[in-house]
């Protein structure tokens, strides 16, 4: 976006698509380059937290494959910022090189210049350079334009980089060097979603037309065949407790924190959510029983909803596994009717496949302990409620 528009501003999509659209003929007017695939988002506006209407109408209109914000997550030090990919679009993390807008003259830097001498030489910048396998920085167009401090900042780093390490400095044009980032760092392909609310400076470029009151106050996590179902029903028959509307694809449930729905993010997460009439009193809640033994469920929910409290019915594993047997048998597993129960739970691992899979999902959610350690991990034992569901 040009003129520092933010489209966190823009609910609409197809006017945030329309606004970019004139940037685009503007740019194409004037010989401006428009096939870089990289862009920013002033002041990080939509890019975390998400605002997805700006990551599909930069699809749209530019080709966005890559951008980069120091939001995510919103941490310090800085090398502990990470990279996502969401809706295709690959999210590095930027540092900060401490130039900003208003250090138009070297005298004028704040603290006065020796501090952004002492920031390259061995401080802070340096560090960031020198923790960093890779690092990327942005600075001002108007320090370029009039002071040249963002000249002068990264020819004096790289030279004390090259005079005081052995660290070889090589550059990427941006496609390339997202490529690269995601190969060295598979691991942070996936993001973590927070609520944007915790935090001021996402609470600052997260939509004034959205809310963060559409999350779950508590979870009801499963197991499944545990009597989750029954729990529900009793819950909803509060006033002040209200769950989300049934989704039309997984047998009710919303299925968010353990499958790839994640990757939909929270606008399609809270969606499913009402608005509550009173933030203090209500309470929305959230039953999917698959959430109780998933590996990625627990972190999940954590980075989203710390302070949710969660709920588990455990019963004697055999009943449970006979129970989820019969489930899937009346439920239209193509597998189930091919096998009686007791060669779905004896399958050795010569079994064909198809049973082998049967079996782990009948016998590996009853694993109880190692579950809840896991959850334990992530919350505090006072917010999780164990029932004896026999
Ligand atoms: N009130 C109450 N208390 C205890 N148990 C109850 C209750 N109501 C239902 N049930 C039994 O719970 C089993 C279904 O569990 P879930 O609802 O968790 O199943 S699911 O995972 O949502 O499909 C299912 O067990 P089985 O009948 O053995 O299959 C239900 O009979």
């Amino acid at each position: 976006m040009w003129s520092h528009m933010q489209p966190h501003l823009f609910h609409n999509e197809s006017s945030l698509v329309e606004q970019m659209f004139l940037n685009k003929k503007f740019a194409l007017e004037h010989g401006i380059p428009t096939d870089m695939g990289y862009a920013v988002a002033p002041h990080h506006s939509g890019v975390y937290p998400v605002h997805v209407q700006l990551y599909e109408a930069w699809k749209k209109v530019w080709n966005i494959k890559i951008t980069s914000t120091e939001e995510y997550p919103h941490l310090k030090p800085a090398r502990y910022r990470r990279g996502f990919i969401h809706k295709n679009i690959m999210v590095l993390p930027r540092q900060t090189c401490g130039l900003f807008t208003h250090t138009i003259f070297y005298k004028d830097y704040p603290g006065g210049p020796k501090e952004l001498d002492k920031s390259i030489q061995g401080g802070e910048l340096f560090f960031t350079v020198v923790l960093n396998p890779i690092s990327i920085f942005m600075t001002h167009l108007s320090n370029y334009g009039n002071d040249r401090l963002g000249l002068y900042t990264f020819v004096n780093l790289a030279n004390f980089v090259q005079t005081w390490t052995n660290l070889r400095l090589q550059t990427l044009p941006s496609v390339q060097l997202a490529h690269k980032y995601f190969e060295l760092f598979p691991d942070q392909k996936d993001p973590l979603w927070q609520n944007p609310c915790d935090d001021k400076r996402h609470r600052d470029i997260w939509s004034k037309e959205k809310t963060c009151d559409r999350l779950p106050k508590f979870l009801v996590i499963g197991p499944q065949k545990t009597g989750t179902t029954a729990l529900y029903l009793f819950l909803v028959m509060h006033p002040s407790i209200l769950s989300n509307s049934p989704s039309p694809k997984t047998f009710e449930e919303v299925q968010f924190f353990n499958r790839n729905n994640y990757h939909r993010g929270i606008d399609w997460y809270m969606d499913f959510f009402p608005v509550p009439s009173n933030v203090t009193t209500d309470f929305l809640f959230e039953k999917s029983a698959n959430y109780f033994y998933s590996e990625e469920a627990p972190k999940r929910v954590a980075s989203l909803v710390p302070k949710a409290k969660i709920i588990t019915i455990l019963i004697d594993p055999s009943d449970r596994a006979y129970s989820w047997y019969q489930h899937q048998r009346s439920h239209e597993d193509p597998t189930a009717p091919k096998f009686s129960f007791y060669e779905v739970i004896s399958a050795g691992p010569w079994a064909p496949s198809e049973l082998r899979t049967l079996q782990k999902r009948c016998l590996v959610p009853r694993w109880y302990a190692s579950h809840i350690e896991r959850w334990l991990v992530y919350f505090p034992p006072f917010q999780l409620l164990i029932i004896d569901g026999q």
